[in-house]
């Protein structure tokens, strides 16, 4: 894993870990008999570390954190560096991440490819770099730039980590020709000044002063999150203590880091994030046996608020869009809006004036459906109505070339009954964006029964080409999302009737980690949205809901948000929905006393005495009927993992990534007192009929130890 080559005078160490060189017991092994070897060998003068591929070392190997620790540690390793008797040169490619970093800081020079990057993204794992980067970096960089890189686990490129001081000198070259060059350069040279734990923090007279500045910054950043405050506890250390005092206290809070479920979560979901977009279908197609189709052009019809933000997904990367909606005069206010949002971007910097023009040159407004009879996809946007939606799709398999992907941005409705509206179903697909879609980066991707595996290689495949992370779903109603969410919903207004008001619901949900509550959620996309659809299903179900009404086939049933509905509480939008706010459109919630009186007034006309509910009744009604969907959802196959559900939760639905997503949180808590609870609430609401208790949930919480998640599916879906 470390080659030891000799040239001349001087030792090479080359890392060889493929993919990213992660500094695996085996490196770090061969890293400190490389450098025990060179010191011992007369004929080397000094010692040239690098990575063989495609990068320097990107960090630890984060699949051993967990595990029984193995030595030699990194720092131990790091500190046979420093007292090397002969100059030691780390020369850094790619990305020189975390233990990378460290390694490199530990060393007396380090120079670099002139387009690298290296940064301490240990803050994202919930951890903080504990082969003391936290408090060798500030020694190069002074104390507010070692705050910001370490508790931002940004990357820095190169030329702006040679102007911090982090590195020594940039290479255009060859890079290990160029470090030998440079080691024999610096032979003989006085090691002392170069060895970081023998150099003061310049300015450790300012740390209090940074100290307070950047703990306000990441309480208010990183709201919940641990792992920052410690990153910035142990750089107030590396000012405040002797050198070896401040690694002592790194080594505690790295520990503490190390073993919380903050990090375990982290953890779980760097890996969830490059697992998720990998799919398979049930067939055995899978990304790795099926060619995506060539997407050149799209079709967005509906000009809508959805429909606009996701022509800009496509425009925004160069794909044209034809964007059609047949009342001209909401297509021109799209048009007109779609360059405002543009402008934005440019106003925030996230793309230049150059960019937006061009964008927008490749947008075409149309008013008839007629026109995308060329497009290789199209994506509907209309009101959430099947009927609509069927007639729409019948409409544009006349109209589209054979090869066109039809695909619909139902959020609910299933693709199969989309789908047979059409003579191509082959070419059916859900893609759920979440609103607003040029923002929000989750596209929920949904196969339907009859969807072919290069359809969803297409639909998968463009997600990412558009910045998405895509997650495939099969269909059903409310797809993962909206599925399991409704139960957050449904147990939210529930506790409304029996004695919460919404800011209590909300609060105990935002203090969890949650973006926002579910009022809060609700106000902000609309109450008029859910009432047209509950309206619709009642409707198609024969049903007349009033406000009496308290069942619907069975089910317990409030009629509290029509109520809002029908007092023109629809949200921001009116300046009033479950909060009051100053104006329409205004952001800040405040709690309405005229909200609690129609909340009190509610229950007084349906006999419910009103008692106080605990913030843990609140978390398991509200999360614990959304987990047990959620095993619903992987019995049935419609989620492949539990990482597909966790990914549409973080990406999608604000839950906090330090806690992994509704899975591994079921999984942190136990699936014992999970199943525990949900039978007790089914005892408590059997008129909720979704917390009958999924047979998978049983099964796995039946198991004498708990079952790791990632056997959740693989080992009890196949026996149920
Ligand atoms: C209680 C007991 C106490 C005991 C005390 C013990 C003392 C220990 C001493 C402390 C040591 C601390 C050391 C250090 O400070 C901690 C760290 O270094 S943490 C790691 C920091 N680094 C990172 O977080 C980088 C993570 N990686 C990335 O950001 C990206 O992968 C990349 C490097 C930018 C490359 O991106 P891409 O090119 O897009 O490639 P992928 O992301 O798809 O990755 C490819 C492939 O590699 C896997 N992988 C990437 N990085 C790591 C890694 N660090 N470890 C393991 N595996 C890694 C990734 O999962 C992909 O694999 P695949 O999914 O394809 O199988």
């Amino acid at each position: 894993m470390v080659d030891y080559i000799v040239d001349g005078n001087i030792a090479v160490l080359e890392i060889n870990n493929p993919p990213v060189n992660a500094l695996s017991i085996h490196v770090r092994e061969g890293l400190l008999t490389g450098i025990q070897k060179a010191n011992q060998d007369g004929s080397v003068q000094a010692i040239v570390i690098i990575g063989k591929g495609s990068t320097f070392p990107s960090g630890a190997d984060i699949r051993e954190f967990g595990k029984p620790p193995k030595e030699p540690w990194l720092t131990a390793v790091g500190e046979a560096i420093e007292a090397s008797e002969k100059p030691v040169i780390s020369a850094l490619h790619g990305t020189a991440l975390g233990g990378g970093l460290e390694v490199a800081l530990f060393s007396h020079y380090r120079i670099a490819d002139e387009r690298s990057r290296v940064g301490f993204p240990e803050v994202k794992l919930g951890l903080l770099p504990g082969a003391q980067g936290t408090i060798r970096l500030p020694r190069l960089t002074g104390l507010a730039v070692a705050m910001r890189i370490i508790t931002s686990g940004d990357h820095i490129n190169a030329p702006e980590a040679l102007k911090y001081g982090i590195l020594d000198k940039l290479i255009s070259g060859n890079l290990l020709q160029e470090a030998k060059t440079f080691a024999k350069s610096v032979i003989g040279k006085p090691l002392d000044n170069r060895r970081l734990s023998k150099i003061a923090v310049r300015d450790a007279a300012t740390v209090d002063k940074h100290f307070d500045e950047a703990l306000a910054e990441v309480k208010r950043k990183y709201k919940g999150m641990i792992a920052p405050v410690n990153c910035l506890k142990s750089i107030r250390g590396s000012a405040k203590l002797p050198f070896v005092e401040a690694a002592r206290l790194e080594a505690a809070l790295f520990r503490e880091l190390l073993t919380s479920a903050q990090s375990a979560a982290l953890r779980y979901s760097f890996f969830a994030d490059r697992s998720a977009p990998r799919w398979k279908l049930p067939s055995g197609a899978s990304i790795e046996n099926t060619k995506p189709d060539i997407i050149k052009s799209v079709a967005v019809i509906g000009a809508g608020t959805m429909g606009s933000a996701i022509a800009i997904c496509f425009i925004r990367v160069g794909i044209p869009v034809l964007l059609v909606e047949q009342n001209d005069k909401l297509l021109q206010n799209a048009l007109k809006n779609i360059g405002q949002i543009l402008q934005g971007s440019v106003k925030l910097n996230r793309i230049t004036a150059d960019q937006r023009k061009q964008s927008l040159q490749i947008l075409r407004g149309e008013t008839s459906l007629d026109i995308v009879s060329d497009v290789d996809l199209v994506v509907e946007a209309v009101f959430e109505n099947l009927k609509l939606k069927q007639e729409i799709f019948a409409r544009l398999d006349k109209i589209c070339k054979p090869s066109a992907l039809l695909c619909s941005n139902t959020s609910t409705l299933d693709i199969d009954k989309i789908a047979v509206a059409t003579n191509r179903p082959g070419k059916v697909a859900g893609m759920h964006f979440f609103a607003p879609a040029h923002i929000m980066k989750l596209l929920e991707n949904v196969y339907g029964t009859h969807t072919s595996p290069s359809t969803v290689a297409t639909i998968m495949d463009i997600g990412k080409r558009i910045g998405k992370v895509s997650v495939l779903v099969r269909t059903c109603d409310g797809f993962v999302a909206n599925r399991m969410n409704r139960m957050v919903g449904n147990e939210a207004v529930f506790m409304l009737e029996e004695g919460a008001l919404p800011q209590d619901v909300d609060r105990v949900l935002e203090d969890f980690g949650m973006a926002m509550g579910p009022f809060r959620v609700t106000d902000l996309s609309g109450s008029d949205v859910g009432w047209r659809i509950r309206q619709e299903r009642a409707k198609e179900q024969g049903i007349q809901l009033t406000y009496e009404t308290r069942f619907v086939n069975g089910e317990r049933y409030s009629s509290l948000p029509d109520r809002l509905y029908e007092l023109g509480r629809y949200g921001q939008k009116t300046g009033k929905g479950w909060y009051r706010y100053e104006k329409p459109f205004a952001r800040t919630a405040y709690p309405d006393p005229e909200i609690t009186d129609v909340i009190n007034s509610h229950c007084r006309s349906l006999g419910i005495e009103r008692r106080v509910i605990p913030p843990q009744e609140i978390i398991e009604r509200c999360l614990f009927a959304a987990i047990n969907e959620g095993f619903k959802v992987l019995e049935e196959g419609v989620a492949e993992k539990p990482e597909n559900i966790d990914i549409i939760w973080q990406y999608g639905l604000g839950f906090p990534r330090y806690r992994g997503g509704p899975m591994f949180y079921a999984s942190q808590v136990g699936l014992k007192t999970i199943y525990e609870r949900v039978c007790y609430y089914y005892d408590a609401f059997p008129h909720s009929s979704y917390w009958a208790p999924s047979d998978l949930l049983r099964k796995l919480a039946s198991h004498s130890t708990e079952v790791p998640i990632d056997q959740w599916t693989s080992k009890e879906r196949s026996r149920l």
